[in-house]
């Protein structure tokens, strides 16, 4: 597995953004990180971050995306805005598994004024280390997803 990670961390969050980015670096899994900023004492907003930080990968620059703001709630927000980008706030083991092996979602939010930091790290890892089974029962709702996200889309364009 070699991962394209976008992070990204608004005035709130540019804290844990840099702690997860020096460890993605280290991580063998991950290929490449791009950083997207805020770096800390760094005005920037979740709303712009968020959307940049989607559209990387619905453009296929990115594989998955880490997205850190006070909650992780308007990161998520904001990138699944993004057409066909699958991103939520997890702030627990078993969350976090789910969201790959249920919900084959490319971004984790973070909430740096929720979590403490070393939870926050450790999640941002454990995210890596799950791949989407599209042979797995979740292979249909994600397909049913897809379909009425495009269908939304059409009617309202
Ligand atoms: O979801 C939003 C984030 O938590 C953000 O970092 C803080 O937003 P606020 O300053 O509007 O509360």
């Amino acid at each position: 597995m070699a991962l394209r990670i976008v992070v990204a961390g608004d005035s709130v969050g540019a804290d844990y953004k840099e702690a997860i980015k020096a460890d993605l670096e280290e991580d063998p899994r991950v290929e490449e990180v791009i950083d997207l900023g805020a770096t800390p004492g760094e005005e920037a907003t979740y709303p712009g971050l968020g959307f940049a930080g989607a559209r990387l990968i619905a453009q296929g620059r990115a594989d998955r995306g880490v997205f850190v703001c006070g909650t992780g709630m308007g990161m998520a927000i904001c990138a699944n805005k993004v057409p066909g980008v699958r991103a939520c706030t997890a702030h627990d083991s078993f969350s976090v598994e789910r969201l790959i092996m249920s919900n084959d979602a490319h971004v984790l939010c973070l909430g740096q004024r929720v979590i403490g930091r070393e939870l926050a790290r450790r999640l941002a890892g454990e995210f890596l280390s799950y791949t989407f089974d599209p042979a797995s029962h979740s292979k249909a709702n994600i397909d049913l997803l897809d379909r009425l996200e495009a269908e939304v889309g059409s009617a309202t364009t």
